[in-house]
């Protein structure tokens, strides 16, 4: 086999770094496994895979706005990465710039061509140009979709630390999946925020107003929401939307170095303290999420082995061996 880069996908993304993940026919999203590569006199001669993945929003003359394909795409990606047991941190990011006019975004929510009375409406096929989609192009057959909640709750749950690059506008659901991402990074040049919610009739009453508020304080939340300004990457870090504001020629570098330091902690430490930090604030949800954890813990423990086998092998179970720790 053949070993050979990637094709670059945003002016962000460094293809040394990243192998296209096979077995995703994806257009609205692109999806890449990190990779340590070594050259033989400029030829790949060798490839591992590394523990961290890159998921970008790959609509950028649109600002990337998500359609319920999209969603449906980004949901695939992160599941995947969930599941993959040698994964341990993503890094979710929007391609660019625009073609059209030059423009950066990480996401700017809702695709509002194609939002119905019920949701957002899937395609109906009728035209493949991206510009051309509107209400008038979208499948009568498909119930409409509000399934960006699916993935904030994937994103919360996943028992992996998701990294946001915000590598442009963070506006509506976009500002949302930002809030509720683990650690964020934004362009100084590009990253700019926007809560539009109000302004187009929608409301983002779970975590993205109620996580925002913990992250930047209560009256600040409310002024992001109610106000609708538009904020830079620099109060973002200030107000602790993000975690960190740099050139946008380095994103994706600081994103990797995260990613790349979250890889080398404890797996069972990073997965138990995430659901510790949602716990609280996600109740009995929460309380599950962290539980099940525990209740892997304890799975490998010889005084739970002893309460498997003594019910396999039809006979009353001998816990004298295990103290009642105080
Ligand atoms: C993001 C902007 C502030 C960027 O402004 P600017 O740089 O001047 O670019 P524009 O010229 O406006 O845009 C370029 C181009 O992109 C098109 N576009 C941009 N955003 C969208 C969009 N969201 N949908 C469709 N198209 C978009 C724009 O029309 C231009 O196209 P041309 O053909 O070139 O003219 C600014 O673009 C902006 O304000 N965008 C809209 C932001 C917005 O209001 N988003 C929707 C918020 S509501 C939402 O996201 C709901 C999400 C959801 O599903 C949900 C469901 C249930 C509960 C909660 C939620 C939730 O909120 O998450």
């Amino acid at each position: 086999m053949t070993l050979s880069l990637p094709v670059s996908v945003s002016e962000t993304f460094d293809p040394s770094r990243w192998r296209e993940v096979d077995g995703f026919p994806l257009s609205d999203i692109t999806y890449h496994r990190g990779v340590e590569r070594s050259f033989e006199g400029g030829a790949i001669v060798s490839e591992r895979d590394l523990p961290i993945v890159r998921i970008a929003f790959n609509r950028p003359e649109v600002r990337n706005a998500f359609r319920p394909e999209t969603v449906d795409e980004l949901y695939r990606a992160l599941d995947h990465a969930r599941l993959t047991p040698d994964v341990g941190a993503v890094i979710l990011t929007g391609n660019g710039p625009s073609a059209k006019d030059g423009g950066w975004a990480f996401c700017s929510g809702g695709d509002q061509r194609i939002r119905g009375n019920d949701g957002y409406r899937y395609d109906g096929g009728e035209t493949s140009a991206e510009h051309a989609k509107t209400r008038d192009t979208i499948n009568p057959q498909k119930a409409g979709r509000l399934h960006i909640l699916e993935v904030q709750r994937l994103i919360r749950t996943m028992p992996k630390v998701v990294i946001a690059a915000v590598s442009g506008w963070a506006a509506g659901g976009g500002h949302s999946l930002n809030v509720v991402c683990d650690l964020s990074i934004a362009s100084i040049e590009h990253g700019r925020f926007k809560q539009t919610d109000a302004d187009v009739g929608s409301f983002d009453g779970g975590y993205g107003s109620a996580l925002l508020a913990r992250q930047v304080g209560d009256k600040r939340a409310r002024e992001i929401f109610f106000l609708a300004r538009e904020y830079s990457a620099g109060d973002a870090a200030s107000w602790g939307v993000v975690n960190e504001a740099v050139p946008h020629a380095e994103l994706e570098a600081k994103a990797w170095e995260y990613a790349e330091t979250v890889i080398g902690k404890s797996p069972q430490a990073i997965r138990m303290l995430k659901f510790a930090f949602n716990l609280a604030d996600d109740g009995i949800a929460g309380q599950q999420v962290f539980a099940g954890e525990a209740t892997r813990l304890a799975y490998m423990t010889a005084e739970a082995v002893e309460g498997r086998d003594s019910f396999l092998e039809k006979r009353a179970p001998d816990w004298s061996p295990f103290p009642y720790y105080a």
